[in-house]
């Protein structure tokens, strides 16, 4: 297992251009398989997950070729479907969160889509049902061993129906959506997530000739077709990682500007963080973050505390939630923090308590965080990342820290941030990478 060793308490400085967005691409790479034509993608990141997602197309029989550092070429002329059963997808398919949307393309253009239980990170519980309810709707035939995990798909023809999804999954309804862009008649999805992953998607769809309507609401509606063509697409810059990046210059008080973050598709995320008292300004299409020694929570106008919690897009991610916390812990005031969506992603606080921060997990979804107004700077530990984003949330306040750092398993953070430690070296950072 590798780990970083950080050297805390440097100012950093300069301009950093996020990757492309992670949750977007895995959608993206796995609607290739709904057509036999070659599929360009442009702006894909180079982390874990996406590459271990490019592996399994590849042994599904997708031709790949990599056209430069971050653009592909996809085409899904002869795909392979017994590797579908076999012991090697049990193993491969089961090694990220993204596989799982290869099934409804699957069960779309094949008949058939089979998935083992897909990982990711472990933050709590999480189920599959939405889209396998949403399958069902469509006219598929569920099976699931129990044994191996294992689930499975089949129907000779969809049917397009109108179908309420028990809750706003992303995933879900990217499988779902790609699903019932090739059933027979017309599908309607209410409570479909929205999140510009989504959004981003369904544009893809609608260029390679699928007839999808309410794109960004979450009432979709989808006449299907009987075939879809190819397409170029390029994936937007990774909003979480935007996210980060402003973690990394305020903890760090430096002065950062972020480059082309596609300020359009940012929603509350800007908003949330200027409650946190941080300066963000605006210029063209990038971020700008000043050197700022200081900053204070906002109350609520009833000079209650401020609540910073998930919601279904267009509400605050989940995924920027841990970023927020460890910010907080260097503000000036008190704010809770509430992860609604997810019971085991706040338990990394530990960590934080033990390099001298002020936070109360209250439950495992709520914590209080006393920020130290940087009177009191975090002090340098050993530790290991539990997942992605408490990850980077670690290596963000061990920046910040006075001395010298370890974090242990940071191939959590790989999963999901490209060639880290370089951008972050390229704005003067003092981090190592050390392989076991
Ligand atoms: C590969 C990928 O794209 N992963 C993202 C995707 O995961 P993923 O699609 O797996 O997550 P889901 O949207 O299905 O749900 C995440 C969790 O939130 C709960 N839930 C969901 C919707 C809702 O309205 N209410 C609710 O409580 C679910 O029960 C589940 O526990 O979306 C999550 C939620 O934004 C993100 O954290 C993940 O980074
Ligand atoms: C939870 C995340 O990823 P995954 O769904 O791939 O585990 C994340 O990106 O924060």
């Amino acid at each position: 297992m590798a780990s970083f060793k950080i050297e805390g308490g440097h100012k950093l400085n300069g301009t950093i251009t996020p990757q492309g967005a992670k949750n977007e691409v895995l959608q993206i790479l796995c609607a290739v398989l709904l057509t036999p034509e070659r599929v360009v993608v442009n702006n894909v990141p180079d982390i874990i997950d996406v590459n271990k997602l490019i592996f399994i197309l590849g042994e599904l029989g997708v031709k790949v070729e990599k056209l430069s550092a971050n653009s592909y070429a996809f085409q899904a002329d002869e795909i392979d479907l017994p590797y579908l059963e076999s012991d090697d997808f049990k193993r491969d398919g089961s090694s990220l969160r993204g596989s799982i949307m290869i099934v409804g393309p699957l069960l779309a253009r094949f008949g058939r889509g089979y998935i083992p239980r897909p990982g990711g990170d472990k933050i709590g519980r999480r189920r599959l049902d939405t889209h396998f309810e949403g399958f069902i709707r469509l006219g598929a035939k569920f099976r699931y061993n129990k044994e191996e995990k294992f689930y499975g798909v089949e129907a000779d023809e969809l049917f397009g129906t109108d179908m309420l999804l028990d809750e706003a999954s992303v995933t879900g309804t990217a499988n779902i959506i790609m699903a019932a862009v090739l059933a027979t008649g017309t599908t309607t999805i209410y409570n479909a997530a929205c999140e510009p992953y989504i959004q981003q998607l369904c544009k893809m769809l609608n260029a390679m000739g699928a007839k999808i309507e309410g794109v960004g609401s979450n009432l979709l509606k989808i006449t299907g077709v009987g075939n879809l063509g190819g397409c170029e697409h390029t994936v937007l810059p990774d909003m979480i990682e935007i996210g980060s990046w402003i973690g990394v210059a305020v903890m760090t008080q430096s002065e950062l500007t972020i480059k082309n973050v596609s300020w359009e598709n940012l929603g509350q995320i800007p908003n949330v963080f200027r409650k946190l008292g941080i300066q963000l300004e605006k210029r063209g299409d990038d971020i700008y973050i000043p050197e700022q020694n200081s900053y204070e929570i906002q109350n609520y106008i009833d000079g209650s505390v401020l609540t910073v919690a998930d919601a279904p897009w267009p509400g605050f991610t989940p995924d920027l939630l841990s970023i927020v916390l460890v910010i907080a812990t260097q503000a000036k005031g008190t704010v809770l923090i509430h992860q609604k969506m997810f019971e085991s992603r706040l338990f990394f606080v530990d960590k934080l308590i033990d390099m001298g921060a002020k936070v109360i997990l209250c439950d495992p979804h709520r914590a209080t965080v006393i920020g130290q107004n940087h009177k009191s700077q975090l002090k340098a530990t050993k530790m290991t990342s539990p997942d992605i984003r408490a990850g980077i949330s670690l290596l963000i306040a061990a920046l910040s820290a006075n001395g010298t750092s370890i974090i242990n398993n940071i191939e959590q953070i790989d999963r999901g941030y490209e060639n880290i430690e370089a951008r972050l070296k390229s704005i003067g950072a003092k981090i190592e990478r050390m392989n076991d």
